[in-house]
């Protein structure tokens, strides 16, 4: 990394929408701005719990909010986002523990580019086609169209029952934690030496100020505005 680079380091769980967004706008905006895009896969679930917070969509009213939020902000990002048939059952009966287990144990073996994909395909399954992330044979299946080999998956699988697999998800959230997360997602920009700690895909603006780097939109590729 060039010394000039600022370490933005984004903690997620493929369970949160909001956090879908902002992991595609940092993936566009990695080589726009001047900085160190760092995947941190953690467990929402372990926040919400140490924090004492509760998940926003148990108040029915800000349930439907969201529901609206997130059919402008998938237009608005350009991301396939669509809610599940039954966003209950997917967040909280089923959760995210399985998926951000392989995440992790795609990240402790695989670069990068392996992560990003195979976070991708996972966000993808349970916020745009309705599809299970909690068994091996849709954990493969995320797995295998992110381009891992049939034998890496295994590998992963197997990895992700692992003790040192389940305790580096822990490490993860508790570092969330240390920066006092109550949410996701959770970006920590390290600005001098002093991380500066962000909550929501719709703080960018802001953190571009904190940053020294200019926000343009969603979509800094494009031109800006429909007229
Ligand atoms: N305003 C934020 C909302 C993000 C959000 O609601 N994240 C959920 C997980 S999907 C969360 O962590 N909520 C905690 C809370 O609302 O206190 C955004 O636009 O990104």
């Amino acid at each position: 990394m060039s010394s000039s680079k600022k370490l933005v380091e984004l903690f997620y769980d493929v369970v949160s929408p909001y956090t879908w967004l902002a992991f595609e706008v940092l993936c566009r905006y990695r080589n726009v701005w001047n900085i160190e895009l760092k995947f941190k896969p953690a467990y929402l679930g372990g926040v919400m719990h140490v924090s004492g917070n509760r998940p926003p969509g148990v108040v029915p009213n800000k349930f439907l909010y969201m529901t609206t939020d997130l059919t402008r902000l998938s237009d608005y990002f350009d991301v396939p986002l669509s809610p599940p048939a039954n966003p209950f059952e997917a967040m909280f009966e089923k959760g995210s523990l399985n998926a951000m287990r392989f995440v992790t144990a795609v990240a402790e073996k695989e670069g990068d580019v392996e992560v990003e994909r195979v976070s991708r395909e996972l966000w993808k399954r349970i916020w745009s086609t309705d599809q299970d992330i909690t068994q091996p044979a849709s954990l493969t299946e995320a797995g295998l169209k992110a381009g891992l080999s049939a034998s890496q998956v295994e590998e992963f699988l197997t990895l992700a029952k692992s003790q040192p697999v389940k305790d580096k998800l822990k490490s993860v959230t508790d570092e969330a934690l240390k920066h006092k997360a109550f949410g996701f997602p959770l970006i920590v920009c390290h600005v001098n030496g002093k991380p500066e700690v962000f909550w929501g895909s719709d703080r960018f603006e802001l953190m571009a100020h904190c940053i020294g780097e200019k926000w343009v939109g969603p979509q800094p590729g494009k031109p800006t505005a429909k007229m």
